[in-house]
């Protein structure tokens, strides 16, 4: 078996933020061998904007899990941290989305890789381009860095 290479977002907007992150790492390091970690850094709330500020960061890992097994395992990890489903887009002690599996494209109900939301996402889109600009988006067609212009050329207009 070959060890596919993979991007997460992580987020947290409650509790001690930065701890959530950092244990939330600690528990990926089981079954993921981590490359890359982007800075963490501290964003507003996108969607539902009434609730505390995120902080958020990227990471660029490998795993032999496939992609179905990677998301129980980063819900299984969510569920020991003790995270509560309060309503989507709402606040959480932690959050883990599957950005990127190599260019593998998924659309079901249960999984959608590439996440289906990270183009219209800063808070994904720039700490991607720090830790690898040059990845390219299997369905766009676009690296993250032209993703990232694009939409902040947007949000000016
Ligand atoms: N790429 C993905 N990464 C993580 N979860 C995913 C993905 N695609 C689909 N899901 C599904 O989304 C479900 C709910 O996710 P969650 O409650 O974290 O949504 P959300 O964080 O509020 O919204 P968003 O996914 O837009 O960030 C998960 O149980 C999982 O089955
Ligand atoms: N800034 C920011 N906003 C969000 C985030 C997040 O991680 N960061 N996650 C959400 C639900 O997935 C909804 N909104």
């Amino acid at each position: 078996m070959v060890e596919k290479v993979i991007f997460l977002g992580l987020g947290s907007n409650l509790g001690d933020r930065n701890e959530n992150i950092q244990k939330a790492i600690e528990h990926l390091k089981d079954k993921i061998r981590i490359a890359k970690v982007s800075n963490i850094i501290e964003t507003e709330p996108y969607g539902f904007v009434e609730q505390p500020k995120f902080l958020n960061c990227v990471l660029k890992g490998t795993t032999l899990l496939s992609p179905f097994e990677l998301l129980e395992f980063v819900l299984e990890i969510e569920n020991k941290m003790g995270r509560k489903r309060l309503f989507k887009w709402g606040p959480r002690n932690i959050d883990i989305d599957i950005l990127f599996y190599d260019d593998c494209v998924i659309d079901t109900e249960k999984l959608k890789i590439p996440h289906p939301e990270l183009h219209k996402r800063l808070f994904v889109l720039e700490p991607l381009c720090e830790i690898e600009k040059d990845f390219v988006h299997p369905v766009l067609k676009k690296s993250v860095y032209e993703l990232y212009i694009e939409l902040i050329s947007s949000r000016k207009e």
